[in-house]
């Protein structure tokens, strides 16, 4: 895990990319994070094209090949964020290969892993009501996770904690001022 240094400028240099398996919690702490700090928010999964989203309601994993129209999409967006606003986006980003990908577009990229044991995440995907996401694909969503090493720009944070812990936590590891009192 790296923890990132320096402290200034902090709206403007952050692109974080929350990561992890499905239910880890991304749009959660995601869009928290956008509000409590001001960012761009933006939904990653939202940006599946169709055939993949079918693919996973219908219990099948996604390849290399299924995600990476994806993943440029994802990458596209990030190139394009407005260099004056932080921009917060979830993307599971499960193997090193898809975050050099995302961390291409920019050298303002930093990942926030979402990480937990299966059981715990497999209850709150049980809990999750109206998701194309089936239970039975958490499996495969763990068997691609490669988690990041020591060499990228990555802060990990244990999903155990209830959210409003998991934001003070986040917002502490990734060295950032809440919105009303910084100053653009
Ligand atoms: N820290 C937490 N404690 C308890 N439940 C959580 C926490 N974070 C997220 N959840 C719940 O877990 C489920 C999955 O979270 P979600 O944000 O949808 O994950 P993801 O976007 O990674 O799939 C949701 O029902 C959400 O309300
Ligand atoms: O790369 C993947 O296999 C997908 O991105 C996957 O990780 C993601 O979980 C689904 O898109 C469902 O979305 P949730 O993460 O919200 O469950």
């Amino acid at each position: 895990m790296i923890e990132i240094s320096g402290s200034a400028p902090v709206r403007a240099a952050h692109v974080i990319v929350v990561m992890g398996v499905s239910s880890s919690g991304k749009s959660s702490i995601a869009q928290a994070l956008a509000a409590r700090f001001g960012f761009h928010f933006v939904e990653g999964d939202d940006l599946h094209p169709a055939e993949n989203v079918e693919r996973m309601s219908h219990g099948l994993p996604l390849s290399d090949e299924n995600r990476l129209g994806w993943l440029d999409t994802i990458a596209g967006i990030i190139a394009d964020a407005d260099p004056c606003r932080g921009l917060v986006v979830t993307c599971s980003a499960l193997k090193r290969s898809y975050r050099e990908r995302l961390a291409a577009a920019s050298p303002r990229v930093i990942f926030l892993h979402l990480a937990g044991s299966r059981d715990l995440i497999a209850s709150r995907m049980a809990l999750r009501e109206g998701h194309f996401m089936p239970l039975s694909l958490l499996d495969s969503q763990f068997g691609d996770l490669e988690p990041p090493g020591p060499d990228e720009n990555a802060v990990t944070l244990d999903i155990a904690r209830e959210p409003g812990e998991l934001l003070e936590q986040a917002g502490k590891l990734l060295h950032l001022t809440p919105a009303s009192t910084v100053t653009a």
